[in-house]
């Protein structure tokens, strides 16, 4: 089982990665996410032997890696799968997937599985970019890694095949019962698709928790913000429930215990009704997202909230509408900022 204890990275004197600990779990997929910069590639590279640590331990159990005890990547057992795919371009596909292998049947396996017969004795320039991606993993799975770490696999690709190919990944490192470590841009997709979801923000985790736990009850607002459309209002929380100008609702307190709170909204927790009398607010913009609607909605207090309603539900900016709160779920509340 991977290890990480204390690590800490600099580059020359600029600490980019802080007191990261994390334990993965046999065949557990984490997600790693956070703004540009903050240290996700970073984060692999060390992982990988690439870089040197400053501080703390990577434990494997067969090695261990400290800043004075350094282990070269090719003896950590690591597959690493890029966003460059990073394939041999004069070998066949069969040649790339089975490249320093013993048994060849290991690669048959990995081709038949992740759908590459057809393209067996073709050169990678003559492939997708997807049909790509799949060699790369099909290779890095075939070399029987203890762990694989994969740096925005499919930030080349485009929507629709991104969609695809993400749970034939995932599909392929259960199958292969092999844990990873996975960095994204892409919020949904480390919602999706990671067993845990790592939030980073400046070097440091903010949150390592279930995809559920970091949506619905991030520890800090930056979670909240990061995970998807947030929005807040004021409440006061006092035995489980939260008191708002839009209705109460059973209330978890993330950094208190009770008193006056901002209570996290996220767009599903909030219903939008068009009606003629009893409205509460104006919708501010509405946005389409194909079956669904986003829209702002400022309240009298001036707080504006954000619902999502059926793309059936057609509602314009100047529109009054009435919205409140009817979650049987615990909404996260936070002491409110002054
Ligand atoms: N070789 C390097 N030398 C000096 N600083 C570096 C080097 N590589 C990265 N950095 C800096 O370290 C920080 C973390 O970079 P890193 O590439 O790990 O971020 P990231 O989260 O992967 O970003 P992105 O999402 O844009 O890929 C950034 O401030 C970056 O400028």
């Amino acid at each position: 089982m991977l290890s990480v204890s204390q690590l800490s990275i600099d580059y020359g004197s600029n600490r980019v990665v802080s007191d990261l600990n994390l334990l993965l779990g046999e065949s557990e997929i984490l997600m790693l996410v956070g703004p540009t910069g903050c240290g996700k590639s970073t984060i692999l590279q060390a992982l990988a032997g690439l870089i040197p640590i400053s501080e703390g331990e990577i434990n494997l159990g067969k090695w261990q890696a400290t800043p004075k005890l350094t282990v070269p990547p090719e003896k950590r057992s690591v597959g690493m799968v890029f966003q460059d795919f990073a394939l041999f371009p004069h070998l066949t596909v069969e040649q790339n997937i089975g490249f320093r292998l013993k048994d060849t049947a290991v690669a048959d396996h990995w081709i038949a599985l992740l759908g590459l017969d057809d393209f067996r004795h073709k050169k990678p320039a003559t492939l997708s970019g997807g049909q790509k991606q799949r060699v790369a993993l099909a290779r890095t799975l075939a070399h029987q890694p203890d762990f694989v770490l994969l740096d925005e696999p499919l930030s080349n690709l485009d929507a629709a095949l991104k969609d695809m190919l993400r749970w034939d990944i995932r599909n392929a490192l259960k199958k292969a019962g092999v844990p990873a470590i996975w960095v994204t841009h892409d919020q949904e997709e480390a919602l999706s698709i990671g067993d845990r979801v790592g939030v980073l923000k400046a070097g440091k985790i903010q949150q390592l928790d279930t995809p559920e736990r970091c949506f619905s009850v991030p520890n800090n607002r930056f979670v909240a913000r990061f995970l998807g459309e947030a929005s807040f209002i004021n409440g006061f929380f006092e035995n489980n429930q939260a008191t708002t100008a839009i209705g109460n609702v059973p209330a978890l307190g993330v950094d208190c215990q009770q008193g006056e709170v901002d209570v996290l909204l996220r767009p599903d927790d909030v219903m939008l009704v068009q009606g003629e009398i009893g409205n509460n607010g104006v919708v501010v913009w509405v946005r389409f997202e194909g079956g669904s609607r986003l829209c702002a909605v400022e309240l009298a207090c001036k707080t504006v909230v954000t619902s999502r309603v059926s793309h059936e539900v057609v509602v314009y900016p100047g529109d009054s509408v009435h919205v409140s709160l009817s979650t049987s779920h615990p909404l996260a509340v936070y002491k409110r900022a002054i």
